[in-house]
């Protein structure tokens, strides 16, 4: 985990951490100055430049010189101060246009996101009607409508804005569909919020990251768009200008006048490329993890280190332990929730972590597969079988998640895919490490199912996760975590979203397939109770920190701090007995 975000980030909110990371994105910073640096000369020179872009002089069709450093054209117009205005009105044009898009989008994704059904399949269908449409032709077509009415640059952005919302619609109405599901939402309708609340106060900010991506982007297209419509004629029209217009003057010039060519075409260009960049910038910047190749995603220093390959062959860190905690960190602007936590499991070991709710058992967990929610800071070292896995690019992951360290999560009705049959979502899994037949896939997922006690196995392939209990899931889940025969498995609270006669069913099963491959376990729970019965050694947490790390027996015989008592005293006896470790 980059401890140079730490640095960024300590102390400082989520956008100051993105705005930290964009900073640092060298590509983004540097296109965002050269950016910055054309808006402003075309703010800023106008005012300051001897000619104006209609003013005429006797030079007709110089080449630059220091008088006309961009030439002057067939009226003798000064180059330099038409590009300028040019820029302006370019700049302007887009900037609007991108502003309308992204309404008329965000609005109507949002809407169709939230309420589904009926509403979302009209705004698709719009979608889908906006997007056969040949935009060019229909926005040259309007284009020509309202410049013939004397309308300006506002009435190009209107068309150009009313034809150009789709994509963002998609986007927002697809992050939408997967946020409505969650209990935030729930919990406003539950305290009475109306839908229009729901949707811009909690779910819009919710996207607004994709949202400054998207439109950064359209802002590139934007200028395209303008551009292309002025060099066709059915932009902005003369005595104003554009760059694109510029271009269009220059046509019949290219050979013998290349300036009035080069230098609108450089500065579209320029403007362009630079709008990308910082648009990649800003995805990189909200969401690291974005992009295989994001640098911020893989510091230099972490980069110099060897491929995971060369690392299995490695030795393993010197106590033979199968992982390593070490300085463990994770925090969240000023909150430190996880604070330099260290810890140990040897191979085959099952290592309890417990604790009370927030205490950052669940990080600690998410840490040692690199799954951190983006906003968090990590720092530390984490060491499997000899590999530092802390600095993994998003391909070397790939060789650790599921394949040799599996997780399985708390709510089974949402780990497992709703839309795929338990069949599909085991060959998915076994596809992760080659190509296996439908025959073969079918075969081991059935035996590995009824190493989970699932009865009639074979009709069960078949099934949809919400044709079976919970327990019946959370088993699945168990025995989908254990097709690679991984050699450690993380368990967060397993069994917290079942009742309490089928937690013990799913806990034997837990052991017994735990049993079976031999894999390492670190097991996250906040129940004491459950730990006597599997773990070999417990470590409790509270408050981001390990308070006591002791033997599985000692825990309960003599435990040493004050934390663990309490907890220990406030832990169930199962019929009204004490706690007896396995
Ligand atoms: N995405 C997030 N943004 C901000 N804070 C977070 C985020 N995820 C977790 N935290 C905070 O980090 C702390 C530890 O969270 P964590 O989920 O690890 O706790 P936990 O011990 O697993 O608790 P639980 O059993 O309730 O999940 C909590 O204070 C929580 O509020």
């Amino acid at each position: 985990m980059p401890d140079r975000e730490l640095a960024a980030g300590a102390g400082t909110s989520k956008l100051a951490v993105t705005f930290g990371r964009f900073v640092r994105h060298k590509v983004g910073m540097t296109a965002l100055v050269v950016l910055v640096l054309v808006i402003l000369a075309a703010i800023i020179v106008p005012a300051l430049w001897t000619y104006g872009y209609s003013d005429i002089t006797p030079d007709l069709s110089q080449s630059p010189s220091a008088e006309h450093p961009m030439g002057t054209d067939t009226l003798g117009r000064d180059l330099l101060a038409l590009v300028l205005r040019g820029m302006q009105q370019s700049l302007l044009i887009a900037f609007s246009v991108t502003i309308i898009a992204c309404l008329i989008g965000v609005v109507l994704g949002v809407v169709s996101g939230y309420f589904g059904r009926y509403v979302d399949a009209a705004v698709m269908r719009l979608v889908d009607l906006v997007l056969t449409l040949p935009t060019l032709a229909l926005a040259a077509f309007l284009g020509s409508v309202v410049a013939g009415r004397g309308v300006s640059w506002l009435g190009l952005a209107l068309v150009l804005g009313s034809l150009m919302w789709t994509s963002v619609a998609r986007l927002v109405r697809g992050v939408v569909l997967s946020l409505r599901e969650l209990a935030f939402v729930d919990a406003a309708r539950v305290m009475g919020a109306s839908p229009a609340r729901i949707m811009f106060r909690h779910l819009v900010p919710s996207v607004s990251d994709h949202i400054v991506v998207a439109g950064t982007l359209m802002f590139g297209v934007a200028i395209l768009a303008e551009s292309s419509l002025s060099f066709l004629g059915f932009g902005v029209q003369p005595p104003d200008t554009s760059l694109g217009l510029l271009v269009a003057n220059a046509q019949s010039a290219v050979l013998t006048r290349p300036w009035l060519f080069y230098f609108p075409g450089l500065l579209i260009i320029t403007i362009v490329l630079s709008v990308n960049y910082v648009g990649e910038g800003l995805r990189d910047a909200f969401n690291p993890k974005s992009s295989p190749t994001n640098p911020l995603a893989t510091p230099r220093r972490r980069r110099r280190r060897t491929a995971p390959a060369q690392r299995r062959a490695a030795a393993p860190a010197p106590s033979g332990a199968l992982l390593t905690l070490t300085d463990l960190s994770v925090r969240f602007g000023e909150h430190l929730a996880v604070d330099s936590v260290t810890l140990e499991i040897q191979p085959g070991e099952v290592l309890a972590l417990v604790g009370e709710s927030g205490s950052g058992k669940s990080l600690t967990g998410l840490s040692v597969l690199g799954l951190l929610p983006n906003s968090a800071i990590g720092d530390g070292s984490v060491r499997f079988a000899g590999d530092e896995l802390s600095d993994l690019t998003f391909n070397q992951w790939r060789a650790y998640r599921g394949r040799r360290i599996a997780m399985i999560l708390q709510d089974p009705s949402t780990t497992l895919n709703p839309v795929l049959t338990i069949g599909a979502q085991f060959l998915d899994s076994m596809r992760l490490s080659g190509n296996v037949t439908r025959a073969a896939a079918r075969r081991r997922a059935i035996e590995l199912m009824e190493s989970v006690a699932i009865k009639d196995a074979s009709a069960r392939l078949d099934q949809y996760p919400h044709q079976l209990s919970g327990g019946m899931r959370q088993r699945i889940a168990i025995a989908l975590a254990m097709v690679h025969d991984p050699e450690l498995i993380i368990a967060d609270e397993p069994t917290t979203a079942l009742d309490v006669t089928v937690q013990s069913q799913v806990m034997a099963t837990l052991a017994l397939a735990r049993e079976r491959t031999g894999a390492a376990m670190l097991f996250i729970t906040h129940d004491l109770a459950l730990v006597a019965g599997i773990a070999d050694r417990v470590a409790v947490m509270y408050q981001g920190r390990i308070v006591e790390e002791q033997d599985v027996f000692a825990i309960f015989d003599a435990p040493r701090a004050d934390y663990t008592r309490r907890l220990l005293s406030l832990a169930p006896r199962i019929g009204g007995g004490a706690v007896e470790p396995r």
